[in-house]
């Protein structure tokens, strides 16, 4: 199975309204609630591609069942979720149906406690056990040391089982560190982990810190991969408009899921381009149009840059 690791799994709400004024009330158009986290968002697109997956994190409280109600029951996906005794977050997406911009506000998480934190990693050494691959995503929640993730990524490879990381700030700093096979940031969080804002320069820069690979998500521009292999660019045929927000998850599950079938670059970044793409053009965020992703996967352009990496 692929194991994903949802450290701050939230509740994930979007809000749809005509146009978002700053400083005065809104009348809501629109509301949906799903589960969401990174790696929960990782672990459902992994299950609806047909891959087994398992998901491991936190939950707790009202939120926390909220979300387990909600995971149970779907297909190829196993629940892993190590209970706390704080309460899972919510995040508010509120989408301006006016412009099409979203803006977030994601609250920080349950405390975890020493404990709590221990209990995770004995979970997690043994899911290992069983994972064809490990992909750790997201924020972490307050209590689980700075630097969880380079330990997680260390004990992937000493299980043998290739690992991708997706984060941002300190957490991604010191994760680079613990060498990931894959890094995927967005262009925003590579800027900040390289202080580059030229996207090939800071692609590098970030498999220096430690990246087996790089495949940045540059938005509209597509994605940009630098691995040993060599370099490529990746790109939706048509500009897209719709809630980007799941869209670097599914560019993940894309990733890992072309990973553990041990396709070529090439192929994985179609999957990846693809399915981030569909996860745009979806009406629920976080969710895929598969008629889209099969549309899409012929339209995808892969291009190698001039020299290998
Ligand atoms: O606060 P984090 O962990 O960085 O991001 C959390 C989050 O905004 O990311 C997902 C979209 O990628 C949402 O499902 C989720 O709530």
């Amino acid at each position: 199975m692929i194991l994903t690791v949802a450290l701050n799994t939230a509740l994930d709400i979007t809000h749809h309204v005509p146009a978002l004024r700053p400083g005065t009330s809104h009348r809501v158009a629109e509301v949906t609630e799903r589960p969401g986290g990174k790696g929960v968002n990782v672990a459902r697109v992994l299950a609806a591609l047909g891959h087994e997956v398992t998901v491991t994190g936190f939950l707790g409280g009202t939120t926390g069942r909220i979300l387990r109600d909600r995971l149970t029951g779907v297909p190829h996906l196993t629940d892993a979720l190590v209970p706390v005794s704080g309460t899972t977050r919510r995040t508010v997406a509120v989408v301006d149906e006016r412009s099409g911009a979203t803006t977030r506000l994601n609250e920080p998480g349950p405390v975890i406690t020493h404990a709590e934190w221990s209990a995770f990693q004995e979970v997690y050494e043994d899911l290992l056990a069983s994972a064809s691959a490990v992909a750790l995503c997201g924020s972490l929640p307050p209590g689980v040391p700075v630097g969880a993730y380079a330990g997680l990524i260390r004990t992937a490879r000493a299980a043998g089982v290739p690992t991708l990381l997706d984060t941002s700030g300190a957490a991604l700093r010191r994760g680079v560190a613990g060498r990931p096979d894959v890094l995927k940031p967005n262009a925003e969080e590579l800027a900040e982990l390289t202080g580059s804002h030229e996207p090939l320069r800071a692609t590098q820069d970030a498999r220096r810190r430690g990246a087996g690979a790089v495949v940045a998500s540059l938005g509209p521009e597509g994605l940009l991969a630098v691995t040993p292999e060599g370099r490529w660019r990746a790109a939706p045929p048509h500009p897209l408009h719709g809630n980007p927000t799941g869209a670097g998850d599914s560019l993940t599950a894309g990733l890992l899921s072309g990973l553990v079938e041990h396709r070529p670059w090439p192929d994985r970044l179609v999957r990846a381009a693809a399915l981030s793409a569909a996860t745009v053009l979806a009406p629920v965020a976080g969710e895929f149009d598969r008629r889209a992703y099969e549309e899409l996967r012929t339209g995808v352009t892969v291009s190698r840059e001039a020299s290998a990496a």
